[in-house]
């Protein structure tokens, strides 16, 4: 990495490097606030003479969470060094805040954190060296550099673990050290390549939560992942890729309209007091209501999740088929998981589950 030209990410996996860029001579004009965090524009791109994308087209409004969805080589890690300027793009073309990602280079890396799906930590260095390592790197000045890391490492939820050796972090604490670093110089688009990935639940629902609080900042937040319901519950849009092109961009409510009829619903009951068990045959009473057509318990949380044709059958109409079997209900709400269904009909490769 070279202190002058900061690299938003690991060089060493860059293929080509975006390197006819002009050195803004004044400082970068000021961005509209109308206008896209990213705009990607029938952009191609092929690998010898494999395609790996092809015409990708799609938008990214500023102070978005944006999830990018696709399955294994879909192109979303070739997509996002397009974007971050570790490649430059062969047909199309990408804007960052309005700047393009060739001419205007430098203007684009102040503007982004890019964390990769691999990075290489200095594993031997403490938290406070590697995050310092790197403030130096993107030219911050001495004297604000521990100010800088301390506000970082909040942002993180890392505070107190300034001294801890990389080595002896967990991969979730490891995951947030790295999302330190790309805070670092406080970018307004932070590019964030499967930062979920290898994240037990809860480390996962921990990052989601930092993520959220980035968003609350203002920041802009372009993330992606294999699995569409790890996003659903996080993302404002979400743009959907398969073999280099572009299914569906544009909000969570558009896509679930996209979506075949088939809902999920989880329905809550209070729960039987002192203990006792739920009621019996609670399943087939369920799934005896008109025009369900499948019942199984939710693993991860309370209720049960029912599945219908809304195009078929009212929700009211299922939601007053559970209350007359006079169950207790508490809740009652559309489950984002079966976007899911909506993936695999947009993509041929299927999603993996979490
Ligand atoms: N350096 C490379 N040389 C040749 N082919 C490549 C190279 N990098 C990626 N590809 C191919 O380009 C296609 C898109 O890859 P890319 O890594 O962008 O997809 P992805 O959606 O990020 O996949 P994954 O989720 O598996 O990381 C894949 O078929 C991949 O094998």
């Amino acid at each position: 990495m070279s202190v002058a030209e900061p690299a938003v990410a690991d060089p060493a996996s860059a293929d080509t490097v975006a390197t006819d860029s002009v050195a803004p001579s004044s400082p970068p004009a000021p961005i509209a606030s109308e206008t896209a965090a990213i705009e990607v524009v029938r952009l191609s791109h092929t690998y010898k003479k494999h395609r790996a994308l092809q015409r990708m087209e799609f938008n990214v409004a500023p102070g978005e969470i944006h999830g990018f969805v696709g399955p294994n080589g879909a192109g979303k890690t070739t997509t996002l060094k397009i974007i971050c300027t570790l490649m430059k793009p062969q047909q199309g073309a990408v804007r960052v805040f309005g700047r393009d990602v060739v001419r205007q280079v430098h203007a684009v890396r102040s503007s982004i954190g890019f964390m990769p799906d691999h990075f290489s930590m200095y594993r031997q260095m403490s938290v406070h060296e590697y995050l310092d390592f790197f403030g130096a790197a993107y030219g911050l000045p001495t004297k604000t550099r521990d100010g800088v890391i301390k506000n970082v490492l909040e942002l993180t939820d890392m505070d107190g673990r300034q001294d801890d050796l990389i080595k002896g972090l967990s991969r979730g604490m490891t995951q947030r050290v790295g999302l330190a670093r790309v805070l670092i110089n406080d970018p307004s688009l932070l590019l964030l390549d499967e930062p979920a990935s290898g994240l037990d639940p809860r480390a996962r629902i921990e990052l989601m939560d930092i993520l959220r609080a980035l968003k609350g900042m203002g920041k802009t937040v372009f993330i992606s992942s294999h699995i569409l319901s790890e996003l659903a519950e996080l993302c404002d849009a979400v743009t959907i890729v398969d073999r280099g092109t572009t299914k569906f961009s544009g909000s969570i409510d558009e896509l679930l309209s996209a979506a075949a009829g088939l809902v999920t619903y989880r329905v809550v009951l209070d729960p039987p007091r002192d203990g006792a068990p739920e009621p019996e045959n609670l399943s087939d009473d369920l799934q005896a209501i008109p025009g369900v057509t499948e019942v199984r318990k939710c693993e991860e949380r309370p209720g049960w999740l029912m599945t219908f044709d809304r195009d078929v059958i009212p929700v009211n109409e299922i939601l007053g088929g559970v209350i007359a079997l006079g169950l207790p209900v508490v809740g009652f709400a559309e489950e984002k998981k079966h976007l899911n269904r909506a993936f695999m009909e947009l993509t041929a490769g299927g999603v993996r589950e979490a």
